[in-house]
């Protein structure tokens, strides 16, 4: 899907390291899209709703939601696979889509938050989110409601 005129640069996304990417199982897809490491996580809490959340993002265009709880960052034998392995697991998305991936055990684990920092310092600034950049281009006035 070709990216509005208007549009900028994609949002910053993490990167891996020439050697993690030499050994990832993942490619450019030839439409165009790519696997990308999610700038968004939603973190908790079981039976919080959380599948319901990600269905719904899910939804609208700029977002392209992992299918599964991928238990990376908590769940060790996961954890060990690297970066690589979790970028495998996240879907195609186009330059102009943001990465979601969901699993509520995030909550619960200490391990957690360093090392999601460590992924992408920037993710718990909301730096990717920025609301000039999706369809439509719309931005919300600083402190008013939001309209439809
Ligand atoms: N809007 C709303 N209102 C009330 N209940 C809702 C809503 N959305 C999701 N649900 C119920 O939440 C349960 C699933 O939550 P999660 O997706 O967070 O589950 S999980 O922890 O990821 O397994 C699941 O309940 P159970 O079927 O009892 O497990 C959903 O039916």
């Amino acid at each position: 899907r070709p990216a509005a005129a208007d549009e900028g640069p994609p949002p910053p996304s993490p990167t891996l390291s020439p050697a993690e990417n030499a050994s990832s199982s993942s490619s450019s897809h030839p439409n165009g899209s790519r696997r990308r490491l999610p700038q968004i996580l939603i973190i908790g809490v079981r039976k919080g709703g959380t599948r319901a959340l990600i269905e719904m993002l899910s939804l609208h265009g700029a977002v392209a939601a992992a299918q599964n709880e991928v238990h990376f960052f908590d769940w060790e034998s996961h954890f060990q696979k690297g970066l690589s392995w979790y970028l495998s697991q996240m879907p195609y998305a186009f330059p102009d889509q943001l990465t979601v991936e969901k699993t509520p055990a995030y909550f619960t684990s200490s391990k957690v938050p360093k090392r999601v920092h460590e992924m992408n310092p920037d993710m718990n600034r909301g730096s990717a989110y920025n609301p000039s950049r999706l369809p439509g281009g719309r931005q919300r006035p600083s402190g008013g409601p939001i309209t439809r």
